[in-house]
C-alpha cells in the first residue's frame, strides 16, 4: 500500500527588537512548558500571511503591521504520518504591548539569553540562522518530542 502521508500548514512568529526576541511560554496544548514563537494553524479562508497575524494577535494581543517569510521547517515524527509544515516569519515592526493570554506568557529575551535548554529541540538549530537574517528550509524527524533522529538545514540566502 503507498504509504499515505499528509502536510498540516502551521505558522511561526518571532518578534524581534534590538538584541532581542519575544517568545511566549505555552500554558497549554501542544508544547506546552517551552517558550516558542508565537503561531499555530492556517483556517479555510485564510492565506499563511492572515493566520500568522491572526495568531499572533490571540496568543500575545500584538499586531504585526509587516511579516518577512525567512524560512519553512517541516518536522515528521516516527509512527505519524503527518508532516508539520511550518512557514517561519519575523518581524520588527509590531502594534500593541506584549500581553499574557489563557494560552501564552510572553517574555523578551536577549540573543544571547536564549532558554534553549526550555524549547523545542530544533530552535538550537535554526535560531542562529534567522539572528542572522539568512532565509533557509529545514527538514527535522523527531522521535517524541525531544530527541531528532536527522535532520538538514539548507541555507537559501546567506546572510
Ligand atoms: C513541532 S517542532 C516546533 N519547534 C518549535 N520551535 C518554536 N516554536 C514552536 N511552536 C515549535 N514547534
Amino acid at each position: 500500500w503507498a504509504v499515505m502521508v499528509s502536510r498540516k500548514v502551521l505558522t511561526l512568529v518571532l518578534v524581534t527588537r534590538p538584541n532581542q526576541v519575544l517568545l511566549g511560554m505555552k500554558k497549554r496544548g501542544f508544547g506546552e512548558g517551552w517558550w516558542n514563537g508565537f503561531g499555530g494553524k492556517v483556517e479555510k479562508g485564510e492565506t499563511i500571511i492572515e493566520a500568522a497575524k491572526r495568531e499572533l494577535q490571540e496568543e500575545c494581543c500584538l499586531t504585526a503591521n509587516t511579516l518577512t517569510e525567512v524560512g519553512q521547517l517541516d518536522f515528521e515524527f516516527v509512527g505519524d504520518p503527518q508532516i508539520l509544515e511550518v512557514h517561519l516569519f519575523t518581524t520588527k515592526d509590531v502594534s500593541g504591548v506584549p500581553t499574557e493570554t489563557s494560552e501564552m506568557k510572553p517574555q523578551w529575551f536577549d540573543i544571547d539569553k536564549i532558554p534553549f535548554h526550555k524549547m523545542w529541540p530544533d530552535d538550537k538549530l535554526w535560531f542562529p540562522h534567522v539572528l542572522k537574517g539568512s532565509k533557509f528550509s529545514a527538514f527535522f524527524l523527531f522521535e517524541g518530542h525531544h530527541k531528532i533522529l536527522k535532520h538538514k538545514i539548507d541555507v537559501v540566502t546567506e546572510q
